[in-house]
Parts: structure tokens; sequence; C-alpha cells
């Protein structure tokens, strides 16, 4: 039902204008326009569509018929019929009738940035539970949305915008619709019930997750690949990664744990849509460890970092242990790197150098292996013994008469969460 290709059906790429439109509201949001434009540059790109210009308006609030002013609207149709560009593309959310109005002033495709959004999402997720989350966000943001759509849909044929539910579904009724969201709903529920089920058994059997956490395109999926040797898709295009994948990561003291990849953030991603993928999001919300990744050669790089941080704080995972970590410095002039915020717990590396690699993976253990302590432990228990192997680090073991005396490094918080079987035989 959700194709996997970005062909537009005609053959030829689609080509697009895209319009930005610069409300007093947008200048509130802390977003730079400018930048937001550029990025959905590279999301229509990803898209398989090309660019053909990018027109920006200045206006306190929107016009409700139009959305952007009536000369802009003419100058987009007459540049429009100049290039042959059949789409525009606009960076902030249209409503229902202002996409109708523009469709049929235009005759052109009118799509917005979370439509995009969810488009590259469609075309990206491979399984079930992304392809339940990617039509949940696609429903809901269709919903309000339904009688927006009109004839130009169905005359344009495919292309972007027009992936997923499809024509049929959407001329049905809301109701139906309605049905669909609670029905895909109950099935994300029963996929995220075994996710969970999978995670306590790693809890229980004292795993460590670490999380990948970053904004998209910040070099995650390079980095499980550069420390796990995963055979993980990294490409420089957005959403390159939809599913979560964990990989063992091996630390300098040999201790194991477990590093999973997530789906990037990205700003103005739509609360629905936040919401639908908050199933793939809990890995890091159930991380021990999230690595917040920045692209440090970006110009948005302080932007980048403060909107993931907003969405974490959404996910509740804002208090989490976390190490940041600004990849990419291979690509910034020493200028740059010496304006990039620094603090104790910022790790500046690029993912194509091994020295940087060990340094990444020693602030791993360093966060998750905390204090030394000394435990005693009765040596019939070797399901004690090895449950302190897992948790921390060993550094040393005796034997004294019928027990077993270990010096392990081990992270309070770690302990608290899953070594409380170790506490009674802590002795120092
Ligand atoms: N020069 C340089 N390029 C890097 C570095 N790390 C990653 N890249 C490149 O950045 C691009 C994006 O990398 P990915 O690993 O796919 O990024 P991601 O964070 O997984 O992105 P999404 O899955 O889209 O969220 C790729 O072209 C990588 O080769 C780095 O340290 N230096
Ligand atoms: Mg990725």
């Amino acid at each position: 039902m959700i194709p996997n290709t970005y062909e537009t059906g005609a053959g030829a790429a689609e080509k697009a204008i895209l319009v930005s439109l610069v409300t007093d509201q947008v200048k509130r949001s802390g977003a730079d326009p400018k930048h937001s434009l550029e990025e959905l540059v590279s999301l229509t790109e990803t898209a398989g569509v090309e660019v053909i210009a990018t027109l920006m308006q200045q206006r306190e609030v929107p016009d409700s018929r139009w959305f952007v002013g009536k000369g802009k609207a003419q100058e987009i149709k007459e540049m429009a019929a100049e290039t042959g560009a059949t789409t525009a593309v606009f960076d902030q959310e249209l409503s229902g009738a202002q996409v109708r109005n523009l469709e049929e002033e235009l005759d052109l495709k009118i799509i917005d940035r979370t439509q995009l959004i969810l488009d590259i999402f469609a075309g990206r997720a491979k399984t079930r539970e992304g392809i339940l989350q990617v039509e949940l966000a696609q429903l809901s943001y269709l919903l309000p949305r339904l009688s927006g759509h009109g004839k130009n849909l169905s005359r344009l044929g495919g292309g972007i915008g027009t992936r997923g539910p499809g024509e049929t579904k959407l001329e049905t009724d809301r109701r139906h619709i309605r049905d669909r969201i609670t029905e895909l709903k109950r099935q994300l529920e029963a996929v995220t019930q075994h996710r969970t089920l999978h995670r306590e058994r790693r809890r229980k059997a004292g795993v460590v997750q670490v999380a990948l956490v970053g904004y998209t395109n910040a070099g995650k999926s390079t980095l499980l690949r550069q420390l796990t040797a995963a055979d993980v898709l990294v490409e420089d295009k957005l959403f390159a990664t939809l599913d979560p994948t964990s990989r063992t990561l091996t630390l300098p003291s040999g201790k194991e744990v477990l590093l999973t990849d997530t789906v990037g953030f990205i700003q103005n991603l739509p609360h629905d849509l936040v919401a639908a993928f908050r199933a793939t999001l809990e890995e890091a919300n159930e991380a021990d460890l999230l690595l917040h990744i920045s692209d440090a050669s970006s110009p948005m790089r302080e932007r980048q970092q403060k909107v993931v941080e907003e969405v974490l704080g959404e996910l509740g995972a804002a208090g989490k242990t976390t190490v940041h970590v600004w990849n990419k410095i291979d690509l910034c002039s020493s200028a740059s790197l010496s304006l990039l915020p620094g603090g104790n717990d910022s790790l500046r590396i690029s993912a194509f150098k091994p020295n940087d690699l060990d340094k990444l993976k020693e602030a791993v253990e360093d966060k998750i292996l905390g204090g030394v302590c000394m435990l005693r432990i009765p040596a019939s228990r070797g399901d004690l013994a090895s449950l302190a192997y897992r948790v921390g680090e060993v550094i040393l073991q005796e034997t004294e008469d019928d027990w077993l005396v270990m010096t392990v490094r081990l992270n309070p918080a770690d302990m608290e969460k899953w070594g409380h079987p170790l506490v009674p035989f802590q002795v120092s």
C-alpha cells in the first residue's frame, strides 16, 4: 500500500517551487526561517523532487484564504508556468481550506512541510512498527484536512504527497478513518508491548542500554557502524534511519553494552508525528545513557541541539544521563571549532577517526561505570557473581573460605535500577 520508491510516475523528476511565509509567530518561534527553508530544500530533494526556486514572504499573519498574499500567489503561478513546476511546497503548515484554494488558483499540487516529512517517512519505513507508525501519523494529519484536497491530486497522479493512505481512503468518510486510526493504535500497542517485554528481559539480564539520539543527518548511524561494525544505512539524506537498530558495543574494559540507533529529530516536527513515533523513541527513553550526537559543521548546530533537547523533554527523557557529542569536527574550520559550546560532558569527534572513537568509548565507560565498591557474595551464589560482571567492571575477585570477594566498579544509578540483588552483599 505504501510504495518505497520515489518515482513520480511521469518519468522525469517532479519540479517544485518552495515557499516560506515569515509571520510574527514564525519570528517568535526562535527558528531561523532562512535555515528552515534550506532544510526544506534538502527534504524536497530527499523526496526525489527537483527544487526550481525558493520564495520568501514576510507578513504579520497568514492570509486566511491563500496563506501567502494574493500577489505572492500570482508570482508562484507565473513562475510555475515559466519553469514547468507542478508542485509548491510550503515550509509552514497549511489548513485544508488553504490547500484547496491554492490548488484551485495555482493549478499546482500543494504540499506542506509536515506532509513532505510524512512522505519521506512513508518511503523509508521498513518494519511493521515503522509502517504502522507512518500510517497513523499520515491519517492523523489528514483527518482534519479531509476536505482540503481537490481535483488536482487525482489529476496529477503520483509523486510527493500522494503516497500512503491513497485516494480511495481519502474519499471514505471521516468515521472510516477514525476507525482505522483506532485499529492502528491497537496494533501498535501490541507491537510496542512486544518491544517493552524484550527491553524488560534485557534489563533483567543486566544489559546496559545506550541510545544514539540527535538531529537528522548528525551521524548517528555512521557512529553505530563505526563503533560496532554494524551494517546499517548511512546516507547524506534526511531521515535515513526510521527504525531503531541495536548492536553490541564492546567498551575498552571488555564490558559489553547495547547501542541503539534511533530516528533523527527535526525542527517543527509536528506533535502528532512525535506521538506516532513514541514507540520507537521509547528506546531513547528507556536507555541508561544517551549519546546526543550533533553535527558540529552545521550552521544551525546550536538550534539543532536545542530542538533535540526539546523533543527529549516532550518524551520525558530530559533528565537522563547524557554525553553530548559534537561530530564531524573534520569539516569545521578552527574558528568555528573555537566557538563550539564546551562543558565537561561534551566531546568533539569525527566519526571517521579511530582515536576519536576510542575517546567516545571511554566516555561511555566513564558514565556507565562509576565508583569502586567491594562485594562479599556467598560462593554458592554464582548468579550474583555473574550479575556483578554484567552490571559493572570486576577489577579483582578473590575467594575467602565460602565467600567471593569482588572489587567492582558500579554506577550508582545502574545499581538502583537493576543491581538490587547485589545491595545486601555490598561491604564498602
Ligand atoms: N565528514 C564527516 N562526515 C560524517 C561524519 N559522520 C557522519 N558523516 C556523514 O554524514 C552523513 C549522515 O550520516 P548518517 O550516519 O546517515 O546520519 P544520521 O544521524 O544517522 O541521520 P538520520 O538517520 O537521517 O537521522 C553521511 O553522509 C555520513 O557519511 C564525520 O564525522 N565527518
Ligand atoms: Mg541514521
